[in-house]
Formats: structure tokens, sequence, C-alpha cells
């Protein structure tokens, strides 16, 4: 697992600054935001005017006392559910210092149309400019490399010290700002305006400034809103039943009754519980660009990940060169090397390594006049044409038969059987030719990363299906599918199929999330629901994404769709909680409340509260203090376990609906002892 960015979530100056910011929100410019607790607030301006004018409100003057202590208990509730908010924006905040302190003002060297160099502050820096970075740098802003390759330090970013290749082309080639480059030297093209670089965005979205609510946390806030206005009405309605029954029930009573009934426990965390579950994604060094991100990450219902560097280790290991049709190793080997000395990809990489360990040699002009012939998904060939007309290619296996018959060449019987070897161990074999014969074929180990099985097992636990792309041929899908047990397996893949796999999941009604990195996966991290883009990634599959991921690790989606589901979780455990409380707070105390006057109904009073008074008060409490009670469950999130959805519903329904419906019995009845001792 990645360090996860440690930051001190209740430092004492987080906690200070909540408690003035908790005042601030009092506010009822800003309080309607929160409709639930503005109703509260608004209630407390009315038992506050009782408590001055109490004939005008149903009160008698004795009773002032009385609702006095109710506009305290109000004032606090309110109070408690700022805080709740203030809280979780602190850690925020907190986590915002942190990034914004890797933002160092630096100078950069940009490169003049003329091609001289002038020095300039990083901030100056422009979408376009073109400057160059050298060993020791840091890079002023986030780019391309245009021109190329260095080692980069990017632990101001990721936390990760060990430092990463980038070059120019390909898919390693965008670089972040503030980031350091070690070796070599660079020249990187700038790709955003100052204050929209990722750390920015990273910032404002920590910061809550950009955080809008999510589609989740509306759809509640409405359901919160009927339920209130539908108690409003209940409540005004006591007011003339009362006066039928001749039972006089001051103002600040009935809206004591009100604040009981509305869902004030869940009105005050929700807020908190969003906040706090995107700064869970951000502990994670993951951005993400909105809470709809992160919520849609907890509905997930299928997840495409790419074989290689996902599933298996992101470069290919050459592990041996086999001859076929008669040739001999050292021929293959040969031409293997040569077709890989101006191969950039991994897997060309340590064939060249490879065949150097073996001893080979290659004359030193091999390559004057030569033509290189770059790898490509869609070719899915490499190679090179020497000056004296000879064609050297290594590719896969159906796209070397195919350019075999167009050069009227034909296949050694022998082949199928190598390649067939090869595929079976999971490897991937390329098929190694010159001009039209085919010499034999490179065998590529390919070995599943550890633990891979295991997260496969919990996300099918959470009734997630996991769907592994790959470009690689059938037979070696079909191994390494089997042996990370994933679901499904797309082989020989295109850039389209992604798309493709993708609506087809999605018009079956389910979300689908995925990772990538290359420019060619942009469309499709834009066609999913939550795309997760690598940070070493292109620009274009960062920008198609919904949340990049600093540390470039394409499994950390597993983690952002446990995220995403706790958090879902979460808000509905607490609210089953609040509803549950709220109704047996109506049972607790109405009985208390009529039972002098309504003899009938004394057999409800089940609580023996000491007196009507007490029972009101006992209950307004009780519905204070439930709010600061569940900050940590809000904050940090119901525990989590990768069960099946309805299978978690049901235990969270079972513990937060059981707990709601008899924690109110037991704490309005302890506070009842409390207050009835004290008074
Ligand atoms: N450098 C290369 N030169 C020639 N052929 C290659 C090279 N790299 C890969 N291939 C062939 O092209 C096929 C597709 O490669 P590609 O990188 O598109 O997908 P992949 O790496 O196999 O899987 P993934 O899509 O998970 O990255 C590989 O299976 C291999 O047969
Ligand atoms: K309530
Ligand atoms: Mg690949």
């Amino acid at each position: 697992m990645k360090r996860k960015r440690e930051i001190k979530t209740m430092s004492k100056e987080i906690v200070v600054g909540a408690i003035k910011n908790s005042f601030v929100k009092l506010n009822p410019l800003k309080m309607y935001k929160n409709p639930v607790m503005f109703v509260v607030e608004v209630g407390m301006f009315i038992t506050l005017l009782a408590t001055i004018f109490p004939t005008y409100f149903g009160s008698t003057y004795d009773e002032v006392g009385y609702n006095a202590l109710i506009t305290f208990i109000l004032f606090v509730t309110v109070l408690f559910a700022n805080f709740a908010e203030a809280l979780a924006e602190g850690r925020g905040k907190a986590q915002a210092d942190t990034l914004k302190k890797t933002k160092k003002e630096t100078m950069a060297k940009l490169i003049k149309s003329d091609g001289s160099i002038k020095m300039v502050k990083s901030s100056e820096l422009k979408k376009g400019d073109i400057v160059l970075c050298e060993a020791g740098d840091i890079i002023p802003a986030d780019g391309e490399i245009i021109e190329g390759l260095a080692a980069i330090d990017e632990s101001a970013i990721t936390g990760e010290s060990a430092p990463v290749i980038k070059e120019a082309g390909g898919d390693f080639s965008s670089v972040t700002g503030g980031t350091k480059v070690i070796s070599d030297s660079i020249k990187v093209q700038v790709t955003v305006d100052e204050g929209e670089s990722f750390l920015d965005r990273m910032i404002k979205m920590v910061e809550g400034a950009k955080r809008q609510k999510s589609p989740n946390e509306i759809a509640l806030t409405t359901v919160l809103v009927s339920l209130t206005i539908i108690f409003i009405i209940v409540v005004m309605t006591l007011y003339p039943m009362a006066k039928f029954v001749h039972v006089r029930i001051s103002a600040t009573t009935l809206i004591a009754l009100l604040v009981c009934l509305i869902p004030t426990t869940i009105g005050g965390l929700l807020s908190a519980i969003g906040i706090a579950g995107m700064d869970r994604v951000t502990r994670f060094n993951v951005i993400a660009m909105s809470g709809k991100a992160v919520e849609a990450a907890g509905d997930i219902d299928t997840m495409l990940l790419d074989k290689t560097g996902t599933i298996t280790f992101g470069n290919r290991l050459a592990a041996d060169f086999i001859p076929v049709g008669g040739h001999k190793k050292e021929e293959v080997t040969y031409y293997a090397l040569v077709s890989s000395l101006k191969d950039l990809t991994p897997e060309g990489r340590s064939i060249v390594d490879l065949a150097k360990k073996m001893g080979v040699k290659v004359p030193e002009d091999i390559l004057d006049g030569a033509v290189v012939i770059e790898f490509t998904a869609e070719t899915r060939m490499s190679g090179l044409n020497l000056k004296d007309g000879t064609i050297v290619r290594k590719g896969s296996y159906d796209k070397v038969k195919e350019y075999i018959k167009e050069q009227g060449g034909e296949i050694p019987e022998d082949l199928d059987k190598e390649v067939e070897k090869i595929s079976l161990l999971g490897g991937t074999p390329l098929v190694v030719v010159k001009d039209k014969e085919v010499l034999g074929v490179i065998y590529l180990k390919d070995t599943i990363k550890p633990g891979m099985k295991e997260r496969f097992k919990q996300l099918r636990a959470m009734g997630i299906k996991t769907i592994m792309v790959t470009g690689d041929n059938p037979l070696t899908a079909k191994t390494i599918a089997e042996e990370a047990g994933v679901d499904e397996f797309i082989a020989e893949s295109k850039p389209e199929d992604k798309i493709n796999v993708i609506k087809r999941e999605q018009a079956a009604g389910r979300l689908v999330a995925m990772t990538g990195d290359g420019t060619n996966d942009a469309p499709a991290l834009a066609q999913a629901d939550v795309g997760l883009a690598m940070n070493s990634g292109t620009m274009a599959a960062k920008e198609a994404a919904n949340m990049v991921d600093l540390d470039s690790d394409p499994t950390k989606i597993i983690e952002v769709v446990a995220i995403g589901k706790q958090l879902l979780m979460t808000r509905g455990a607490l609210t089953t909680f609040s509803i549950a409380n709220d109704v047996a707070k109506y049972f607790a105390i109405l009985p208390a409340i009529m039972s002098d006057t309504l003899p009938s109904i004394k057999v409800l009073d089940i609580m023996k509260l000491s007196s009507p008074t007490n029972a009101i008060l006992s209950a307004l409490i009780f519905n204070a203090i439930i709010i600061p009670i569940l900050i940590p469950i809000a904050m940090r999130g119901v525990k989590y376990r990768p069960m099946s959805a309805n299978a978690l519903l049901a235990r969270n329904l079972l513990i937060y609906g059981l707990g709601g419906l008899i924690a109110p019995f037991v704490g309005i009845k302890l506070i009842d002892l409390i207050i009835s001792s004290i008074f």
C-alpha cells in the first residue's frame, strides 16, 4: 500500500479553529444551506422571544426559566452541527496547507522562440511555454516532455521518493510542477496556466471551495427537507388539537417537540460525512475532480483493468529466445536485439538487456541509415529497416502471420507450438522476422503482482465484476486471467474495444470504473463512470478522467471504490440511525407531555419520566448531544467490510436502525434521572 498522506486530523489548532468557525456559521445567511439546522435556528429565535415576551407565545411568567433553558439547548444544538462541519473542513484546510507548502515559487529556464534561455518566475509561465529542466531543477509547472528523458523525483507530490523515468513521447511523458529532475535534462512544454495545475485543483477541492454537493447528498437533503416540512405541519396541527381538548401547549414546547422530531442528527452530520469522505480520497493521493466522482466510485458494478502494469508488473521481461524453422538460437537472439535497438518500450529495453547479457554484439554502424519502425498498439510490431535493405521485425503472433503472408513467406510448422507453449505460461510471445523468414520467438515473461488474487476476491465479494483488457494474444490473456482470478478478459484489444465494453456494461445498467494512462485511453476514461488516470500518464488521459492518482498506481482504483462505498454506507447508516432516533423520541416524550391531561395515553408512558417539563428537556438535550457523539463515525466512516451491498445494508439497518430506536429511550431516561436529581 502506498504511504498515505499522513495529515494530523485532530490537532489542537484544527479543533480550536473549528470551534471559532462554528460560531461564524451561525450567520443565518450561511445557515440556510443546511435547511434542517436552519429550522432549529429559527425555532431558537422564537423561543428567545418567548423568553422575553412569554405571554405573547402562550407561556406564563413562571416559565421564563424553562424558555431560556430551551433556547440555550437549541443554540448548542446548532453549534454542534456547525462544529461537525467546521471540523471536517478544518481537516481539509490542513491537508491543503501541506499541499501548498509543496507549491514552491521557483525560477524557470524559459526557452524563447530564438532559442535563448531567459530566467522567469514559475508564476509567469503560460500554457504552451517551453522550459528547460536540468538535473537538480524543480519542474516549474505541469507539462509534457517534448524532448529528452530524465529521472524525476515526485516525492513532493506522491510521497514516494523512488525516481520515475519520464521521456518524450509514449505514455510516460507528463510531469507535474513541483517535482524534481534528478538526472539528464528535458524540455517541457507547459500545459496548464498558473492556478490551474493539479496541485491548485487539489488544494481548491480539498479546501471545500469547489466542493459542490454530490447527487446522493442532494437527494438525501431533499428527503430531510420534506421530512422537516411534514413535521412542521404535524406540530402546527397539534396546536388547534390541544386547544380543542383544552390542553395548553406553549410555542416553546411545540418548538422543542418539532426539533426532536425533525432529522437534526443526520442534518447536522451530513456535510461532515461528505467532506470527510473526500478527504479520505485525498489521503490516498488521489485527486477527485468532484464529490460526484467519489460517490460514483461507491456504486461501481464493473471494473476494467489493464493487464500489463496493473494486474502484472509494468515491464514484461525478456526471458528467452527460441529458434524455429531450423534456425540457430544465436540468429534469433541477434535479430531480436537488432529489432529492439531503438525500441523504447519496456519490452524492447528488456530484450536488449537480455541479449547484451548473453554477450551478443552488433556492428557499431548498424544504425547508420537505418529506419526505425516504432511499436504501436495498432500495428503491434516494431523493428528496423537496415541500410543494406534487410528488414528486421518483431511483433505479436497474429500480426506477424499477416505480415509474412503479405511478404509471400511461409510460417514454419513448429512456430505455433512454441507460441502456444509461451502463452500457456502466461508469457507474451514476440515473433522475430528477418525479411520474410521467421527466425524464432522471444519469450517475454509477465508476472502477476502479488495480492491481486485476494483483491479480485474482495471486489467480487462487493459484487463488482472485473474485466481484464490486454493487447496480448488470447492464450496468454486466458492464462493470466485465470491465474489472477478476473471474471472476464478481452485479448488483442484495440483502444476502441475498451469504449465498447464500457458502453455494453452501461447499457446493461452497470456503472463502470477504469484506469488508464495513455492518450489512447482518453476516450474510454471519459466514457467510464469513474475514470482514474495515472499522474504519469498523458495530459489527454488526465483531462478525460474524473480522478487522478498521484502515485500512478492503477490498482488504486480498488481503494477508491472502497472509499466511495464506505462514504455511501456511512451516510445511509447515520440517516437510518437519525430517523429511527426521531421516531423513538416521538414515542418517548409525547405520552409524557399529554399524560396528565389525557390519562388514556398514560399506558403509553413507559418511560415514567419525572415530569412533562423534564421529559421535553431530556429529549432536547439528548437530541443535541447525539450529534457530537456521532462525529467520530461521521469522519472515519462506518466499519467497512467487502460484503455485497444488500448484505451490508441489512447489517447496517440492524445496527443503526435498532440502535437508533433504543438509544433515545436509554439516553432520555438517563438524562431525566440526572435532571430530576438536580432540580
Ligand atoms: N515493443 C514491442 N514490439 C513489438 N510488439 C510488441 C511490443 N510490445 C508489445 N508488443 C506486442 O503487442 C501486443 C499488444 O501490446 P500492448 O502494449 O498494446 O498491450 P499489452 O501490453 O499486451 O497489454 P496491455 O493492454 O495491458 O498493455 C503485445 O501483446 C505484444 O504481442
Ligand atoms: K431530531
Ligand atoms: Mg503494453
